[in-house]
Formats: C-alpha cells, sequence, structure tokens
C-alpha cells in the first residue's frame, strides 16, 4: 500500500514549538542482545542518532526517553535525556515522564513519540501524523499499520492526557498499548513494508540489507551522536526464536491488570504486596540517643583520673535532665544523651559510685561520638523507607510499625485458580492403573502458593482431555479468578486442547513454545480485562520448574510487586554439553552455598526433582560468551518466591 503522504504543511522546514518530538529508547532490546539504540545505521550515525535527526526536523524540542547507558557523556543542545530509573517499566513510563517535560515548556501542546527501532522512519512520515494534529488539535493520533491497531509507540499525545496516564502508570497498568486502543485515536495509516520494527538481529540483517547502506545521511553535520559502531549482531536461529524467559514475561505483563490495593491493619498486613511506599513520619532516631548502658561525656572530661560526678541520669521513656558543666550522665541503651555530650563510656569501662564514677584505662582512648546513634542517621523525616512494590516480610513490617504505619495500603490477593487436564489423572488417594497417573501437578502449585498471603488459591480443578470440557471449565475459572494456570495439554498432541480453549474463551495468546528446557510448549495469554491465563507443560518437572520461573512473577506483576533480583550461585560441576535454548537445571546448593547438578532421567524425574533445591538457568550456549561454564548463574529456589 503506498503511503499516504498529505499535501505538504506550510513551512515544513521549520520544526515546531507546539510538539515535543520524544524517542523512545528504553527497551531492554533483549531479542537483540545487543542495545537497540546504538545499531549503526545506514546514514552513518546509529538508530538512535537517526530517530534525533528525524525529530529535530519536525520538533523544536527532542527528548530520548532511555537508558542511562545512551546518555551517558552525551551533550546537545537540542535533546533532552530522560533517564528512567530501574526497574523499567515500559514506554507509558518514558512517554509519562515526557509529558511532565512538556507541560513545563510553555509553547508544547503535545508529545510527538517515535520508537529507536524503526530505522527506516523520515520525517515525510511524521509529516503525515502532524497533517492529521492540525485538522484535529488537541486530539490523540497514531499511526497504525493495517487499520485497525492504534500504534503506541508513533503518536501523538496531547498534553491533556497526562493526568490520566499518569494516573494509570501509579496504578500499575503499563499497558500504553490498551489505554490508546481504548481512546479510539484518530488513525493515519502508514505502510508497515517501509517501516519494519527492528527486534532480532535476523530482522537487523534482513532490513540492512535492503536499505541502502550507502544512501544520502540524514544529517551533514557530524552530530554528537555519531557514535562508534558497536559489532554488528549475528543473526542466529535462537536469537530470532521466541523470547528469553524475562522478556517472554514483561511481555505478557505488559497484558496484565494489576490488581486493586486495599488498607490492611498492619499486624495482617504480613506476606502482601505493599502498593504505597512507606514515608518516615520522624527522624530515626528521633534523637541523638545511647546505644549502651554507661556514661554520656564530654571530650574535655575524659581524661580526668578524679571521680565526675552524676548529675542524673537519662533512659528511654523519660526525657532527659538538664546537662550540668563538668558532670557526668547516666544513660541507658535508648535513652536520648543531650548535646554537649560527645561519647558514651560503657559502664563496664568505669568505676561506678552513688554519685560519681571513674573513667577506667579502656575509656581514655574513646573517640568522639562513640556508642550515640545520631539523630536521623537511620533515615530523615519524609525519607523514602520502603518503595511501593515490596513484598512485606518481617523486616518490612518491623519498619512499617517503627514509622506509624497502621494500615498499609496492599494489594488484594490475586485469585489463583488451577485445572489440571488429563484423561490419565487420578487423585492422590485413588488406585491407579499402569496407563492412569496420580496428579502431582496440582499439588506443587498449591505448594506453591501456600504460605503466601499475597495469593489466594481458589481451587484445583480437575478435567478431561475435551475441547468442550476444557473451555466450559477455563471460562468459568477466568471468570471466577485474576489468573489460571493449566497444566498438561499444551504440547503438539492431538489431545493438548489448551491452545484452542484459550483462544475459544477469548484470551489472546502472547507466547506459545519458548526456547527452554524443560518447558518448550509453555503457552501465555491474556483475557481480554487483563487476567493471567498459563499453560503450563504437563511432564511434572516442566510444570514445577515452570510454575516458579513464570507462574511466580507474573502472579507478582497481577499484585503489583516490584521485579526481584534472581541470587546466583557458583556451579561446581558444569555439564559437559551446552545447549542452544534457556537451560534449567535442578541443582542441590551445598554447606558452602555452591550448586550441584542433581542428575535427571529428564522432565517426568520427579525423584530428581524431590532431590533438588530449585535449578539454575543458563542462556543459550551463544549467549554465554562472557561467564565461565561455572557460572554465576541465576538460582530460583523452591523455598523463597
Ligand atoms: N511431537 C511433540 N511432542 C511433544 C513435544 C514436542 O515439541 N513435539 N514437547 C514435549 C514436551 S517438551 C513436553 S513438556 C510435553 C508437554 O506436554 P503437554 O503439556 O501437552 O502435556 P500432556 O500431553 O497433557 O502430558 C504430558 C505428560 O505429563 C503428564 N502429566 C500431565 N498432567 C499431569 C499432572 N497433573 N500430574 C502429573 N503428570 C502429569 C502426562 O501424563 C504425560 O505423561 O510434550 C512433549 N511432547
Ligand atoms: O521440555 Mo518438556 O517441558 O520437558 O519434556
Ligand atoms: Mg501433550
Amino acid at each position: 500500500m503506498p503511503i499516504d503522504i498529505p499535501p505538504p504543511r506550510p513551512n515544513a522546514s521549520t520544526p515546531l514549538d507546539n510538539l515535543v518530538g520524544m524517542v523512545l529508547a528504553g527497551g531492554r532490546s533483549q531479542r537483540m542482545g545487543t542495545d537497540k539504540a546504538q545499531l549503526p545505521h545506514p546514514s552513518g550515525t546509529t538508530f538512535l542518532g537517526h530517530a534525533i535527526e528525524v525529530l529535530a526536523r519536525v520538533c523544536q524540542r527532542v527528548v530520548v526517553a532511555g537508558r542511562a547507558a545512551d546518555a551517558a557523556g552525551r551533550s546537545d543542545d537540542r535533546v533532552i535525556w530522560l533517564v528512567e530509573p530501574p526497574p523499567p517499566q515500559g514506554p507509558i513510563a518514558g512517554l509519562a515522564a515526557t509529558m511532565q517535560w512538556a507541560a513545563r515548556c510553555p509553547t508544547a501542546e503535545a508529545v510527538l513519540a517515535i520508537p529507536v527501532d524503526m530505522p527506516g522512519l523520515q520525517a515525510e512520515h511524521l509529516e503525515t501524523l502532524l497533517h492529521a494534529y492540525q485538522r484535529s488539535p488537541g486530539e490523540l493520533i497514531s499511526v497504525s499499520f493495517d487499520g485497525a491497531f492504534a500504534e503506541p509507540l508513533l503518536a501523538i499525545y496531547p498534553l491533556r492526557f497526562a493526568d490520566t496516564l499518569i494516573a494509570r502508570l501509579h496504578a500499575g497498568d503499563r499497558s500504553l498499548s490498551r489505554w490508546l486502543q481504548q481512546q479510539t485515536p484518530t488513525l493515519v495509516r502508514l505502510d508497515a513494508d517501509a517501516l519494519p520494527n527492528i527486534n532480532t538481529p535476523d530482522q537487523f540483517h534482513a532490513w540492512r540489507s535492503q536499505a541502502e547502506f550507502e544512501s544520502t545521511p540524514t544529517s551533514t553535520s557530524t552530530p554528537e551522536h555519531a557514535m562508534t559502531s558497536p559489532p554488528l549482531p549475528t543473526p542466529s536461529p535462537e536469537s530470532s526464536s521466541p523470547e528469553s524467559p524475562d522478556a517472554a514475561i514483561t511481555h505478557l505483563a505488559a497484558a496484565l491488570q494489576t490488581l486493586d490495593s486495599a488498607a490492611v491493619p498492619i499486624s495482617e498486613a504480613s506476606g502482601r504486596v505493599l502498593r504505597q511506599a512507606i514515608v518516615a513520619d520522624r527522624d530515626s532516631p528521633a534523637a541523638d540517643v545511647s546505644a549502651m548502658d554507661g556514661y554520656a561525656i564530654r571530650m574535655a572530661d575524659l581524661q580526668s583520673s578524679q571521680p565526675l560526678l552524676v548529675s542524673g541520669e537519662s533512659r528511654p521513656g523519660h526525657p532527659p535532665p538538664q546537662p550540668r558543666e563538668g558532670a557526668v550522665l547516666r544513660v541507658f541503651t535508648g535513652g536520648i544523651v543531650p548535646a554537649g555530650f560527645e561519647a558514651v563510656i560503657r559502664r563496664e569501662d568505669t568505676e561506678e559510685d552513688e554519685h560519681s564514677v571513674r573513667m577506667l584505662a579502656a575509656a581514655k582512648t574513646a573517640a568522639a561520638g562513640l556508642n550515640i546513634r545520631r539523630q536521623g542517621e537511620n533515615s530523615r523525616r519524609g525519607s523514602e523507607v520502603l518503595p511501593a512494590g515490596t513484598l512485606l516480610n518481617t523486616a518490612a513490617v518491623a519498619a512499617a510499625a517503627n514509622f506509624g504505619v497502621t494500615d498499609p495500603l496492599v494489594t488484594r490477593p490475586v485469585r489463583v485458580s488451577v485445572i489440571v487436564t488429563g484423561d490419565e489423572l487420578r487423585s492422590v488417594d485413588q488406585a491407579v492403573e499402569p496407563w492412569q497417573l496420580r496428579d502431582s501437578n496440582g499439588y506443587s502449585l498449591a505448594a506453591m502458593f501456600s504460605g503466601q498471603p499475597w495469593i489466594e488459591h481458589l481451587a484445583t480443578h480437575d478435567c478431561r482431555d475435551t475441547l468442550t470440557d476444557l473451555t466450559e471449565r477455563l471460562r468459568q475459572a477466568v471468570a471466577a479468578s485474576d489468573a489460571v494456570v493449566l497444566t498438561g495439554g499444551v504440547s503438539m498432541g492431538d489431545y493438548d486442547h489448551v491452545p484452542a480453549a484459550v483462544t475459544a474463551c477469548g484470551g489472546e495468546i502472547l507466547f506459545h513454545r519458548l526456547p527452554l528446557r524443560p518447558g518448550k510448549p509453555i503457552l501465555g495469554a491474556a483475557s481480554g480485562d487483563g487476567k493471567l491465563i498459563l499453560g503450563l507443560p504437563g511432564n511434572p518437572v516442566s510444570a514445577t520448574v515452570c510454575g516458579r520461573r513464570f507462574l511466580m512473577p507474573l502472579l507478582g506483576r497481577l499484585a503489583g510487586r516490584s521485579e526481584q533480583v534472581c541470587p546466583r550461585v557458583t556451579l561446581v560441576d558444569p555439564p559437559a554439553k551446552q545447549l542452544p535454548l534457556w537451560w534449567m537445571q535442578l541443582v542441590h546448593i551445598d554447606e558452602r552455598g555452591q550448586a550441584r547438578l542433581v542428575p535427571s532421567k529428564g522432565s517426568g524425574d520427579l525423584v530428581a526433582l524431590a532431590a533438588s533445591d530449585g535449578f539454575i538457568e543458563t542462556p543459550p550456549a551463544e549467549q554465554q560468551a562472557e561467564t565461565p561454564a561455572t557460572g554465576p548463574w541465576p538460582f530460583w529456589s523452591w523455598q523463597t518466591v
């Protein structure tokens, strides 16, 4: 389809001051394996440099919403760098930050967003958007490649939408795409073939061989952003096949609706996900206090060989007495050390009488400040103690109580239903014929949820291998739950009905089959209203490993939980071979904290599963270049979630 190029804008060569251009450059480029912003562009610059040049032709001000690495060391009068603090929250966060920045520019009315990974984009394409905006100023304008789907990364966002977007982001809904579709923006149709989106090395190479690499540069100057080109990514079958586990989780999480929150008494908040940051209501400690039972003293009095007068005592729960010149104060741990006193000497380093005390040799070497906890040294009033998204564990509850949080705002428990599929399944207490099998997946998932107050396990249903039964069962479960996890029936067999049932229930499949072992057939989907539907492979090791690796983080996202950092362990006995996929291997952690592989016969080996403490995850062989075979590798424990 030809590109719909409108009549030229009057003075099209003059950059506008009512639109702030924004390059979205914050993505993690996981499928590319290298930062997309830094890929070489035929014009002699980089993808990011090209995007800036194109935007600078139509907008007087250009913002790059991106990563610290891209912004480092860069100075360009035209470009504002808005660096997103980790963890990445997706384009909606970059847009919200840019809108907030633009709101401070007196002439700005809207933000014109473009992605960094659309290297075919030219100013002419943006003119079509500008043309539509000039016809309906103040309205949302978006490119569409198919005439129906609004492309959120190539769109004009009037600033009047800023509050709604920011509120949505704060509520934990990060799907910019879903929000935009709901607004029914004016669509401007462009040709997808001319504007490919480059996500993988294969796409990059295909595009580059088509594009005229020696074509006219977009800029005649030598821009600041004409960075040295990094080595080109090499195409490989694995890197172009779906995604890494993290990328799959992020992709699916963007389609999920974060749950509502409610205030609960602090005594019941343990194990729940905090949704509003906890802020210190006063300095901690609230005053200078003693860390020991002993005597508050001035440095000038320390060397005295004479007994010193004890003028009073300071103990927690009581205001301190007025200090007296030349005298010490008896203090108890936690009692206030009044201004003027410079150290606290432990009572065991003194010789005490009822009204006086003499410093022993051990006391005389005391430095100023000894045994005094200074006011505000833990945190200052008003500073953030716990961010939203924290799982309130024992330690967090202690801090919340200390800062007077009576009823923290937490997410309501995520309601999860489990459906185990298979004609062969019997429950643990039933007799089993050789062609039958006891359900273990239902129990392993239930065990994963138990002891997690942020999760409410509604029920485990079993379901026979027919499409009608499964569709009906799934429909009911989705209606009753925030998340439905199925096991079995996701692979290639005639009785594997999960993909069809998910589609029949209106679920959108966001990935099916990932380069993993075990768990390759895994299926991730979302319902139209942002509920999670996850199809785990039936083999028991696959279901349990993928439950830990995919399901728990995805439930966390529904609960508004922040991303967790996975601890890493060193592998004592790395395997001789490597695989071209993400490999999750069962390990036992020894007393020195090192991992040892648990020998396993494969994804049906429940005995090996039982002998493991968790699993390590190694990336496809070609992505391991920098890491020795011993790791350290991310470790997923059965204990912590
Ligand atoms: N032609 C192909 N066949 C298979 C492929 C493939 O790529 N091509 N992938 C294999 C992989 S990998 C896995 S994993 C399994 C996944 O199978 P499904 O998700 O379709 O699961 P089922 O076929 O229903 O069952 C597989 C296996 O697991 C046992 N099972 C099922 N549910 C439970 C349960 N609740 N508790 C214990 N065990 C369970 C079931 O009896 C089967 O033995 O597909 C491979 N095939
Ligand atoms: O990869 Mo499947 O999930 O193990 O047998
Ligand atoms: Mg199967």
